[in-house]
């Protein structure tokens, strides 16, 4: 799928690291499982999850403390602030907003500040005797080289050095966006960390990179396609199992020509190195392919997950929207033991990974497990009937509005659901719409499943955000409907130094019920 500029730049970038916050484990003792972070840079005593339940500000640490240290800082775009990275700016908005809102015990966990980034798209220019890779500088189309970028996995850094002294001695030519001439245009570096041959502590230091090369030409025949060879070989040679320093996982090539500003182009071609790329996160094994989406900050989304699986009942049926290769749904699904799953993502490159994240989970999977391609804003309604919990991953927009106003209008649309001759279309039809509507483009496992017909809808909404304005705007439209809730909420320090941070927000239907206080029938003491 197309990926744009816009979005590069905008989901925060780079970096590298070395603390680990040590959160405390009475509040969240997943953080026991978190390797010790790689060697480097400033190592900072570190402010944990924050447990914030009053209009409590967390404990002030001195501004050098927890501070980016990073040479590209103001010349790059991808951090915006500097000093506390544990509490990003916008954390004091967040917990105002919650505190309004009559949420009780939000929280923050602050995650690695340093080195979380495991996926990063860089754009190459310059030239082959000095490439320039990294982002944009704001507001320009100039590159900032960023070689010691504290947001990247230290294996980042080493990967795009590596590529350097690939370039130069290669004679590979960058992409020159004015002429669109020039070879290699972008490079997508994403980390694994999954290496069970290693003590879990040394896996996260230790990870290494699937690079893929986007090359400017339309497919591998191209006259410049030797050096694209040529260029995996070097990396491999130098940085593959046999090379020095064993770095990278595997090579791969995209090819693409347009001269817009989208990164990807859709013909990907492997290499060399492992095909499958394997992550740990949430309780179970996932493939990402290059081509898939895959969150930036893996060690974050993992606490992320693990955050999520207590508010889905086991045994629920669950419809995982925006699902990209359906991590978080086969997630649930197998760690609360759901009766169904159905991913719905509108990126068809993200079904080979499902496929195979699936085909690794099989044994464990009991229930209808599903992924569609297929558009969320269209006919959104079908995807929630038959489902008690709807999970929403939105890119940083936030919600298809045409999604946000069947979230809004469920009560009533529930009434008309219930009666058997009332709903419209192919809801009244067909029991499971999806099915018929995506037939050709979905994938079931399980398929010898029997599925009863469940013609419920969610009593429970989980959003998951990673832009902080679209989510503000999402809620309170939601909450103004008086179709839900806001229950509880969790804020996850996914990328330091910018000015975003990751929500989950668990919504219920309905109207807040009225918790009184019990009186604790114990009798007074007499005095
Ligand atoms: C923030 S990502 C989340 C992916 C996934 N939940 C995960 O954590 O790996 C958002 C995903 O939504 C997908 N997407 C965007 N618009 C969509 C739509 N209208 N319908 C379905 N998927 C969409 C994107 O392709 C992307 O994979």
């Amino acid at each position: 799928m197309a990926l744009n500029l816009l979005s590069f730049s905008a989901r925060p970038s780079p970096t590298f690291s070395a603390a680990t916050c040590q959160a405390s484990a009475a509040t969240f003792s997943v953080h026991s499982l978190t390797p010790p972070p790689p060697p480097p840079p400033p190592p900072p005593p570190q402010p944990p999850l924050l447990s914030l339940p009053q209009k409590s500000t967390p404990t002030p640490l001195p501004s050098s403390s927890c501070s980016l240290n990073c040479p590209h800082f103001q010349f790059c775009s991808g951090c915006t602030h500097e000093y506390s990275l544990h509490h990003p700016p916008i954390l004091d908005e967040a917990i105002d907003f919650f505190e309004k809102l009559g949420v009780s015990g939000f929280d923050f966990d602050t995650c690695r500040l340093w080195g979380w980034r495991c996926r990063a798209k860089l754009a190459v220019r310059g030239s082959s005797t000095k490439p320039l890779i990294g982002l944009y500088q704001e507001r320009t189309h100039d590159i900032v080289d960023i070689p010691e970028c504290k947001a990247h996995h230290p294996s980042i850094n080493a990967a795009v050095e590596l590529l350097k002294q690939g370039m130069s001695k290669l004679n590979i030519e960058p992409y020159d966006e004015d002429q669109g001439t020039g070879e290699l245009r972008y490079v997508q570096m994403a980390v694994t960390t999954y290496n069970t041959s290693l003590p879990a502590s040394q896996r996260y230091k230790n990870g290494k990179v699937q690079v893929a090369l986007v090359w400017n030409s339309g497919n591998e025949n191209s006259p410049s396609s030797e050096k694209l060879n040529d260029l995996a070989s070097f990396l491999w040679r130098n940085g593959g199992t046999k090379g020095k320093v064993h770095l990278i996982h595997s090579i791969w090539a995209n090819f693409q020509t347009s001269t817009n500003n989208i990164i990807f182009g859709n013909r990907w071609r492997h290499l060399l190195g492992e095909r499958d790329f394997w992550e740990h996160v949430g309780g179970i094994d996932v493939s990402l392919a290059p081509s898939s989406f895959g969150q930036a900050n893996t060690r974050a989304f993992d606490f992320l997950l693990r955050k999520l699986h207590k508010y889905v009942p086991y045994g629920a049926s669950v419809v995982d929207l925006y699902a990209g290769a359906g991590v978080i749904g086969l997630s649930l699904a197998t760690t609360r033991k759901c009766r169904s799953v159905k991913c719905v993502e509108v990126n068809r490159e993200s079904k080979v990974s499902f496929e195979k994240t699936a085909a690794r989970l099989s044994e464990t999977l009991d229930g209808s497990i599903s992924w569609h391609h297929a558009d969320a804003s269209k006919e959104p309604f079908s995807w929630l009937v038959g489902s008690e919990v709807v999970v929403v991953d939105p890119p940083r927009k936030g919600l298809d509005l045409s999604l946000l106003d069947t979230l809004r209008s469920l009560s009533s649309v529930e009434l008309k659901a219930n009666l058997p001759e009332s709903t419209g279309g192919k809801v009244k039809n067909e029991k499971r719409p999806w099915i018929l509507r995506e037939r050709e483009t979905s994938v079931q496992v399980n398929s010898s499943t029997v599925q009863e017909e469940n013609r419920s809808l969610p009593e429970t909404l989980i959003y998951i955000s990673c832009g902080w304005d679209s989510f503000k705007e999402d809620c309170m439209s939601l909450l103004s409907s008086k179709a839900w809730y806001l229950d509880k909420a969790h804020g996850f320090n996914f990328f330091p130094g910018t000015e975003s941070i990751e929500v989950l927000a668990v919504f219920k239907r309905g109207s807040k019920p009225n918790i009184k206080r019990r009186k604790s029938g114990k009798k007074k003491r007499p005095s």
